[in-house]
């Protein structure tokens, strides 16, 4: 079948080559022309683990384009998948000008039916404001042609998006009722056969349970994970291992072991803004979703925890303090930084007037980008940045380790090596990989997050145990804390001058 997708992103470049890696011929059409020239010329503009190969392969054997020339994209074929980004605007609401914009170009360009497919992730009752653009186009060129706006949200994950596309546990289409609609779903029951060899995997729904089914999906998720994040900051307390909680609730399988781990905080490009766009949802219709307000604020909250154990140890002023990172990227797999927890982090600690050396196998370059973007008003503290080809390199001479992305390469480090490179033996885990009782036998001092074992501390911490700064407390949003943490560097230059 003939296929086109619209958006050359995470979503679209993953979907486009999957759909031609099974047989199809997919026209690929952004309006990004750098990133169109860049695939063209076999570069790839993201990381994600087995895609290269796939798309070299579907290119050279003819089954794969990419262009900027919507005309050709939209005369290519009748299923038109939009699969453009929908970031959220000043309000949180879901910005959909990109998705109406692709909408406008397929209205402008038909000559015969089209089955316009809403890939992207759109609140309740965008199908109908696609249909009306589309609708608009037609009018003003005096063309009457049959179409209909389909929903088939997509559910991948970064890091693991081609496999997640290509052995899905549902596919969700949402159609209308109408001639149209069925018209559609049918040419999407045949994309889709592939998939339903041995399982039925196709759930086929009205249009608007089928776009709510996406924000379900991902706040039902990050529920999991503010839930275990707000259990986590209990057992420091107690004395508990958040670790050993989540295996001994994950058994039972009403809860099963996905998305049950604790960390510094959901980020990436899509929970922070979905959550927060079925919030806006919520509110625009009279009806608060108290639940989804809790887990936004806890995930908030959650970003600064490990700041805190940092200010815990070493006070707000970090001048002379040097601190290694080991991981960038919001997760493995994926040099994707959009609400990475890494960007916040190295950023209070520069803005406190600390030195940081970070690590990440894929992710440096988009990193260094967002960092300098997010200290666009002090570009001189990114000289107290530096990026390093190996882990180790970062710990030299650091006064901690603090590890914020699960990269494969971090789980199993030369202990012996690592105590030996760090200047003082703090190793902050915001992601609970390494193993307490082989920290503590490295003689390196560890807190992650949620495993504060009291027991074990004691037996072991040289420095003082955690307690939360006095100035800072739980609600305050992490601005507040970069804030708090630029002062105490200003406090700091102003103690130094008077010193001196
Ligand atoms: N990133 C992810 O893991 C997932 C994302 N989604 C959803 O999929 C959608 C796309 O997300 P990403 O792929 O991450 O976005 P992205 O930002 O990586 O890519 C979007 C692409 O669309 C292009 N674009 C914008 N307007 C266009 C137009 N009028 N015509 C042609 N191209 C245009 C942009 O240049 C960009 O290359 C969003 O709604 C997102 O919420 C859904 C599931 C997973
Ligand atoms: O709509 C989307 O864009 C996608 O959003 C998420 O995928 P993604 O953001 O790529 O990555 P996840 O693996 O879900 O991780 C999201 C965030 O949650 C964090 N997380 C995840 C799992 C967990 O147990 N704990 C936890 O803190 C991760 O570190 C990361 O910051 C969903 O998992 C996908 O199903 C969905 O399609």
């Amino acid at each position: 079948m003939n296929v086109t997708i619209i958006g050359t992103g995470y979503v679209g470049l993953v979907t486009g080559a999957c759909l031609a890696e099974l047989g199809n011929n997919v026209f690929c059409l952004d309006v990004d022309q750098a990133k169109i020239h860049l695939l063209n010329a076999g570069g790839m503009p993201i990381h994600e683990p087995g895609l290269e190969e796939i798309i070299a392969r579907n290119v050279e054997e003819g089954r794969l384009v990419f262009s900027s020339d919507p005309a050709a994209a939209t005369a290519f074929a009748d299923v038109q998948f939009i699969a453009v980004g929908t970031p959220p605007d000043e309000d949180g609401a879901a910005d959909l000008q990109y998705v109406l914009a692709a909408a406008r170009s397929i209205g402008r360009h038909m000559q015969g039916f089209k089955a316009v497919v809403d890939k992207s992730t759109v609140p309740v009752g965008t199908a109908e404001k696609v249909a009306a653009a589309i609708r608009e186009e037609l009018a003003a060129r005096g063309a009457d042609i049959e179409f209909a706006v389909a929903s088939n949200p997509e559910f991948l994950k970064e890091g693991a998006a081609v496999e997640d596309f290509m052995r899905p546990d549902r596919i969700v289409l949402g159609v209308d009722e109408t001639p149209a609609g069925e018209r559609a779903l049918a040419l999407l029951r045949e994309l889709y056969r592939p998939f339903n060899r041995n399982h039925e995997r196709t759930r086929v729904m009205d249009v608007r349970s089928a776009e709510f089914t996406k924000y379900a999906a991902n706040a039902m998720l990050a529920t999991r994970i503010s839930f275990m994040n707000e259990l986590a900051n209990l057992a420091d307390r107690v004395g508990a291992d958040i670790e050993l909680v989540r295996q001994g609730i994950g058994s039972d399988p009403r809860i099963g072991y996905s998305f049950l781990y604790a960390g510094t905080g959901y980020g990436g490009s899509c929970f922070p803004k979905d959550v927060d766009a079925l919030c806006r949802t919520a509110s625009e219709n009279g009806h608060g979703l108290q639940i989804l307000d809790a887990v936004q604020r806890v995930n908030q909250a959650q970003k600064k925890v490990l700041l805190e154990k940092v200010w815990a140890q070493f006070g707000r002023r970090l001048a002379g303090r040097s601190f290694a990172v080991w991981g960038l990227a919001f997760k493995p797999g994926t040099d994707d930084m959009r609400e990475a927890p890494s960007r916040s982090i190295i950023e209070a600690l520069l803005r406190a007037g600390a030195t940081v050396r970070a690590h990440d196998p894929v992710a440096q370059e988009q990193a260094a980008r967002a960092l300098a973007g997010d200290l666009a008003d002090h570009p001189e503290l990114l000289r107290n940045l530096t990026f390093v080809p190996k882990p180790l390199d970062a710990a030299q001479g650091a006064d901690a380790l603090i590890v914020l992305t699960e990269w494969k390469s971090y789980k199993s480090p030369n202990l012996r090596a690592l105590r030996e490179a760090l200047r003082s033996p703090l190793v902050l885990d915001g992601r609970n990989i390494y193993d307490l009782h082989a920290m503590a036998a490295a003689g390196l001092t560890y807190l992650g997050i949620g495993r504060n074992n009291l027991a074990l501390l004691k037996e072991q911490m040289q420095v003082a145990p955690i307690t939360v700064a006095n100035e800072v407390t739980r609600e305050e949003p992490i601005e507040v804390l970069v804030e708090l943490a630029a002062q105490a560097a200003a406090e700091t230059k102003a103690l130094g001058e008077e010193a001196s």
